[in-house]
This record gives structure tokens, sequence and C-alpha cells, in this order.
């Protein structure tokens, strides 16, 4: 994977006041959130706390009925370089379609580097095939994806994050209903992904073996942020980019 852009333009993800409104009730209600560099952030709370709904918000697929949410300094709605951005939602969407295998939907996630005039390439192939190793399918991958367990789908969506090689990745309930070895296989590829500087965005309701390698929490409770905690520093150069960006404004 290619390291994280040293000439970012603006944090990952900044949410200030924003608010929710989803059949008529306020789910997010005044959130501010600036996603740093670098962080591995837990999103946490109870049930119907709104996390699912910050994600996508941040991402910018539940619109703000106020505030304002930027992803690399861009507003969210006119955000286009989803390359630099991974999504692994809750679950693998199977519709009625053809059934897809294991690689086809990892290779799925090539598809934002890609284009009418440049094709799937080796190099597209390999990062594939890196992912398929990084979640311990590769010995999976001509096998249809709606035949293995929830927790290997899981692993599917996360390897097809991780084929596109964003700078940052949000991950709604990776841990939710998935078995012990899909959770360690997660731990793992979270450490691969810290080691080399990439920001990480994850919902959860228990963190279990992903405990020790989150940097950061924030506590939704009815819509708002109850409670924020940072458990780690940033690394110096990256704090050093906020120190500049901060003095700046
Ligand atoms: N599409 C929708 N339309 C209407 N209400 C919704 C919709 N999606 C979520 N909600 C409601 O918004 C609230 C927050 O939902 P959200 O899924 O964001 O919470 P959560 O903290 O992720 O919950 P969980 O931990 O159960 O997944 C809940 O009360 C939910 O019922």
């Amino acid at each position: 994977m290619k390291p994280t852009s040293p000439h970012p333009s603006g944090p990952p993800f900044a949410m200030s006041g924003g608010h929710v409104r989803l059949d008529g009730r306020e789910v997010l209600r005044g959130v501010d959130l600036v996603v740093e560099p670098g962080d591995l952030l837990a999103v946490l709370g109870p049930n119907g706390a709104g996390k699912s709904t910050l994600v996508k918000a941040l991402l910018g697929l539940r619109p703000l009925a106020a505030g304002r949410t930027e992803i690399f300094g861009r507003p969210a709605a006119r955000f286009r370089d989803w390359k630099r951005v991974g999504y692994v939602p809750q679950r693998l969407p199977m519709g009625g379609g053809v059934p897809a295998t294991v690689r086809e939907v990892v290779a799925s996630g090539r598809v934002a580097r890609q284009s009418r005039w440049r094709p799937s390439s080796a190099a597209d192939r390999a990062a594939v095939e890196r992912a398929l190793d990084a979640v311990g399918l590769a010995g999976r991958a001509r096998d249809s994806a709606h035949l293995l367990s929830g927790g290997q789908q899981q692993r599917v969506l996360i390897a097809r994050a991780l084929a596109g090689e964003p700078e940052v990745f949000v991950m709604d309930e990776p841990t939710a209903g998935v078995d012990a070895a899909s959770q360690a296989a997660l731990a793992g590829t979270l450490r691969g992904l810290a080691e080399e500087g990439r920001t990480v965005v994850l919902v959860a309701h228990e963190l279990g073996p992903l405990e020790p390698l989150i940097t950061r929490t924030v506590v939704l409770e009815h819509g708002r942020v109850a409670d924020e905690t940072r458990r780690t520093a940033p690394a110096p150069s990256l704090a050093a980019t906020r120190e500049s960006r901060e003095s700046a404004a």
C-alpha cells in the first residue's frame, strides 16, 4: 500500500453542528467531530444512539438538516475523490443478482481507481490478492460470497475496502455477530493499517480484541457526543500538521 498522502487538503472528516433528521425525528443533534489523520476512532454508544447515522453522515450518505461536514476539506456533497475513502457497510448487500465470487466482490473495491480509459491492470489484480491475503480469505477467492458465514462475509467487505488502498476507512460495526477467528483477523488488519498511518473510523458495541488498537473513542447518546477520550496522541508529524492548520485558521 502507498503511504498516507503527505499533502492532505484537510482532515479526513470534519463535522460541525451536524443535525440529521429521519422520519421527522432528530437522530443527530449537533455533533462536532474532527477525525485526524492516523486516528483509529471507535464510535460507541447504546442501540439507536445514532452511530450508524453519524458515519453515514460523515460520508455524505445522510444529508444534514443543519451544520456542515467535510471530507478532506470539501463539503461531503461535493466530494468526488472516493478512492481516498473505503467504506465497510454492516453487511454484504445480497440482492437477487448473479452470485459473485469472493474475488469479484473484493475486485469491485478497485472501481474508484479505474475508468473506461484505464481498465483492470496488473496493479489492480495484485491489490486484490493482497487484500484477500490480509483477511485470510485467499483460499476462498473462487467461492460464492453469499455461501460464506457472516464473519467471513464481513472479511470480504473489509478486503473490498482494503483493495481500494484508501487513506481512510469507515467501518460500520465490523465486529457485530462475527466469530472469534474473524475478530482476530480484523484486529490483525487494523494493526497493519495503524502501522501504515491510515485513518479508521469504526462503529462498535464492544471493542473486544480491537481494544488495544483504538486511539480515540467517541460515545454517542441520543444523537449527541456524550463523551470523548483520546487514548494515544497522534504521531508527532501529524500533530504538527494539525497545529499548523489550526494556527492558519
Ligand atoms: N432510515 C431511517 N429512517 C428512519 N429512522 C431511522 C433510519 N435509520 C435509523 N433510524 C433511527 O435513527 C436512530 C439511530 O439509528 P442508528 O442506526 O444511527 O443508531 P445506532 O447507534 O447505529 O444503533 P445500533 O447500535 O442499533 O445499530 C434509531 O432510532 C433508528 O431507529
